[in-house]
């Protein structure tokens, strides 16, 4: 099938063709009932459900498409959306709107020197030789280290920083943490997640450029609004999922007062009546990453019959 002549009326979203977003980017277009298959070595597939058509395209390069506008939403990280803006001139537009923060991904950018080396401080790099894939973060992070504002200095016409920075960066498409032992920089700029890659390449961290995690992106005009807001609402109920359980409990209704301050809910909790009318029951959403304390502290206060469900899905207000 000639796919791209099927592409008409359809809303193109763009999602990682391959590297760490993209499983986790898959499991929520499941959750989101986005069904596809991807025909092998093609980078569109379209949706069988739905007037959507899925791009697969590298997860640095989903913001300069979305951002010119033909492709209508995007899941990429926040450090290459970070990058496309810091690339983009201060009065350009970049054309990307960040809808929602996924919370998977999560990483930072940092800059990285050799663990015995003489550099401790950021600033023992000005000057030096700094090898990174976020060439426009790079930039506008030595920029300010050495003062000279973001883009172009007032009274220094347009030429750009690039042109006017003492610290010399280039750009390599991977495997940044090799450039120090190779005697190609002084220092990286790169992702860290675990530390491991860092720690095996004996560097360390000496700064953080930004904090990352991958987010859903739209263009500032997309072909089908309702569509898009569509389907963030149905990402957002499965991330909303992902991120609470459900609380039940008896409490005698003494208590209710104490125990529903420590289950607040969303909103309020649901109180439902039980046959003995000193009791109540209580249902309400919890943070599961505070799920274990809520428990000790309901127990503390003397709710029992603890149960925690998880949610499937949801939509909240
Ligand atoms: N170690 C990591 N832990 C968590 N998230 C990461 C990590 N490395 C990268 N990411 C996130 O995943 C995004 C894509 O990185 P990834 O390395 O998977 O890309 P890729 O498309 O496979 O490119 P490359 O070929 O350059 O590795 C990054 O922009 C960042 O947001
Ligand atoms: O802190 P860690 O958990 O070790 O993760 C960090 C590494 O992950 C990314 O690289 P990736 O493995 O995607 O390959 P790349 O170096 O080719 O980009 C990043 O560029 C680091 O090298």
């Amino acid at each position: 099938m000639d796919l791209v002549n099927h592409l008409e009326g359809r809303l193109l979203f763009a999602v990682p063709k391959k590297g760490r977003l993209q499983q986790a980017t898959f499991d929520l277009l499941s959750g989101s009932d986005i069904q596809f298959r991807r025909e092998t070595r093609l980078d569109i597939a379209l949706v069988k459900n739905h007037p959507i058509a899925l791009v697969f395209l590298p997860a640095a390069d989903i913001p300069t498409f979305v951002g010119e506008g033909r492709v209508d939403l995007g899941i990429t990280g926040g450090d290459q959306v970070a990058e496309h803006e810091a690339c983009s001139s201060s009065t350009e537009e970049t054309g990307v709107e960040k809808v929602l923060d996924l919370g998977f991904g999560r990483c930072k950018l940092q800059v990285q020197v050799p663990e015995k080396g003489d550099i401790k401080e950021p600033e023992g790099l000005v000057g030096r030789n700094i090898v990174t894939s976020f060439v426009g973060l790079t930039e506008q992070y030595f920029a300010r280290l050495e003062d000279l504002g973001d883009k172009t200095v007032s009274g220094d016409g347009d030429v750009p920083v690039r042109n006017r920075l003492r610290t010399k960066i280039k750009y390599v498409g991977g495997s940044v943490e090799a450039a120090c032992a190779l005697g190609v920089a002084h220092g990286i700029v790169d992702l860290v997640e675990s530390g491991e890659t860092m720690k095996a390449a004996g560097l360390k961290a000496i700064d953080t450029v930004v904090e990352s995690t991958a987010i859903l992106i739209k263009s500032k005009h997309p072909s089908n609004p309702k569509l898009v807001d569509m389907i963030a609402s149905r990402i957002n109920g499965v991330i909303t999922a992902q991120k609470y359980v459900l609380c039940q409990y008896n409490v005698d209704r003494n208590l209710l007062e104490t125990a529903t301050k420590i289950t607040p809910g969303m909103r309020a909790p649901t109180i439902t009546a039980l046959e003995d009318s000193a009791w109540a029951a209580v249902s309400s959403m919890v943070l599961k990453e505070k799920i274990a304390i809520v428990m000790d502290e309901l127990t503390a206060c003397g709710a029992t019959d603890i149960l925690v469900l998880s949610i499937a899905n949801s939509r909240t207000g």
